[in-house]
């Protein structure tokens, strides 16, 4: 090997000579002998980056950079078309739970994991270990605030155990039933129907955001914002609303420090994401004046007959014996939008996307939907065999097969994709990962339904099927099928989504066929929810009668 030192200096020695040609050329020499140390040194710096970068990555699953942790790798991976992809292709890797090291200026570390058993640990056996915490709440709070989501304790407690008494009772089941009569068949099939003898598809994902939103707002304010009407008309809330959870979402991967200055200085993204809180904050306000305008003017009796959750809400005492501040019945309102309008549209739309990729899972939907609606006897004297049809709500629940395809898109695109907990005290995961105080530890739900130790070699298929004994729909342990969540903090609304999915998802399919506008790209956004970043542009046909007839033939 060369010595460059002994080089260098000899050829420094030989340019002090006077012979002018001996200068020229030994300078020469110098200034090459100087760039190859340059060279040298660079090729070193290069070598100890792979070398570091591949030892690391054999380690950690990705390169750990001194002072900024794996922050280079996080940067690439998000910014990737699919970032939910690029995580469930490191946590295979490293056999289901992974702990990624941020900067060591920031609050990115965190423990990721997919193993069933961890999530039970989590959500169950040792719940209150693992709280939703502080960080949770500080970075959702500006949008979500106190309301269920990012609650612990004593106020999610309160607001768990009065939506859960409302979500079970009588009343709501009926309004369940008749709000959903009213929007699929005065509301949506017209906007289907409108849209066939149009030259532009529709964006189907918007049709069900609207659906659902009218939905909720029903439900559980007792109020009815009319956003799915003939003509789509624009809704200021909307954007509002989902720019809002997409930016909140952004905060979860940026510094805190950061998106604190930048919030404080009402810059980039956060200017824009406290514009969008504003927007959301006037339609909780203004839902909340205009209920309570209408209680005021009613009388004890009407008062009591109520069944919307905000009005129980504004019935109840705080602890100092006080009714609930406007603001908290605005973080109230906003958690149960995000609850209620972000789920199960989403879950429609790629379960629609999925059905598309498989006519035979849709040919089995209808001919459950038809043996199903065949039992009843005008049926069986040939009549009724149209659409539009107004399925009976025991009939939506004998649908076992629609169910066992709803369940399977959810598993392959889960509503909400990631979810997050802080520990209290140090933890040791039943897979042995060790939890010091204050980790944070996402369970990645989308990554879960990629797992082939979890689902098997096939689990990348959207099959139906794997949720069917004996034709029977069989639902799966929480903590392997987790889109609902699962232990004390089950989803309250999961009984409420399988109805109101299977009722929308029935009617449209005994009605129409949805085809996806041909390369229409079809991509998650990073959200708190899984929207689809450029929504479903569809084009709607109507199913011809005939085709029905043949369903009822072959039950
Ligand atoms: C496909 C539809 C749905 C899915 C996949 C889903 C999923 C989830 C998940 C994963 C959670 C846990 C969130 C967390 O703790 O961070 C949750 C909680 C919750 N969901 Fe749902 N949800 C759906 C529909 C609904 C609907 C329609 C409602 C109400 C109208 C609802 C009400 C709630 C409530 C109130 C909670 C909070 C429970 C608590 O923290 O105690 N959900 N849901």
């Amino acid at each position: 090997m060369i010595n460059l030192s002994n080089l260098i200096s000899s050829a420094s020695a030989s340019a002090s000579s006077n012979d002018p040609a001996t200068v020229n050329f030994m300078s020469r020499r110098l200034f090459f002998l100087q760039h190859i140390r340059f060279l040298e040194l660079f090729v070193a710096v290069a070598a100890f980056v792979v070398i570091h970068s591949v030892r690391q990555k054999k380690n950690h699953g990705l390169p750990v950079w001194p002072v900024i942790g794996m922050l280079p790798s996080l940067l690439v991976g998000l910014s990737t078309h699919n970032a939910y992809e690029w995580l469930t292709e490191i946590l295979s890797r490293q056999n289901g739970t992974y702990t990624f090291i941020g900067p060591s200026f920031s609050s990115l570390n965190a423990v990721v994991t997919t193993d069933p058993r961890n999530l039970e640990h989590l959500l169950k056996s040792r719940f209150p270990n693992f709280p939703k915490g502080p960080f949770f709440r500080d970075t959702v709070g500006d949008l979500l605030g106190d309301g269920i989501f990012g609650a612990d304790d004593e106020i999610w407690q309160r607001q768990r155990k009065t939506a859960s008494i409302e979500f079970h009772s009588a009343k709501f089941r009926q309004l369940t039933v008749e709000s959903l009569l009213e929007l699929v068949h005065s509301r949506l099939l017209p906007v289907l129907e409108n849209s066939i003898d149009q030259p532009l598809p529709i964006d189907f994902q918007d049709v069900l955001l609207r659906l659902t939103f009218d939905n909720v707002c029903m439900i559980a304010f007792g109020v009815d914002p009319g956003c799915l009407r003939p003509g789509l008309p624009e809704i200021p809330f909307a954007q509002a609303f989902e720019y809002a959870t997409e930016a909140t979402l952004q905060r979860f991967v940026t510094p805190t420090s950061l998106w604190k200055i930048m919030r404080y200085l009402n810059i980039g993204k956060e200017k824009k994401l406290k514009m969008s809180i504003k927007a959301v904050d006037e339609f909780a306000e203004n839902v909340i004046r205009k209920r309570r305008k209408e209680l005021s003017m009613q009388s004890e009796d009407k008062k009591l007959q109520r069944s919307d959750l905000l009005s129980v809400f504004m019935g109840l005492k705080d602890e100092q014996g006080q009714p609930f501040s406007d603001k908290f019945l605005r973080d109230i309102c906003v958690n149960f939008i995000l609850a209620g309008r972000d789920t199960s549209s989403v879950a429609l739309s790629w379960f629609f996307w999925e059905l598309e990729k498989y006519p035979e899972v849709e040919e089995r939907i209808l001919a459950e939907m038809c043996r199903i609606v065949g039992e009843r006897e005008e049926v069986k004297r040939g009549e009724c065999r149209k659409s539009p049809l107004i399925f009976r709500p025991e009939e939506i629940k004998n649908m076992e097969y629609l169910q066992a395809a709803l369940s399977e898109a959810l598993r392959l695109y889960p509503s909400v994709p990631v979810d997050h907990k802080e520990v209290v005290e140090d933890d040791i995961f039943p897979d042995g990962t060790v939890l010091k105080r204050g980790t944070k530890v996402l369970y990645s739900i989308y990554s879960m339904g990629r797992m082939e130790n979890i689902w098997g070699k096939d689990c990348r298929k959207f099959k139906p099927e794997r949720w069917l004994r004996d034709g029977r729909f069989m639902s799966e342990s929480a903590y392997k099928f987790t889109a609902f969540n699962g232990g004390p903090r089950l989803c309250l609304g999961k009984d409420f989504a399988y109805y109101q999915m299977k009722y929308v998802a029935a009617s449209i399919i005994y009605g129409y066929r949805v085809k996806t506008v041909k390369n229409h790209p079809v991509e998650p956004k990073l959200a708190l929810t899984m929207y689809m970043r450029h929504g479903l542009k569809v084009n709607i046909y109507r199913r011809d009668d005939s085709e029905l007839q043949r369903y009822f033939k072959i039950e």
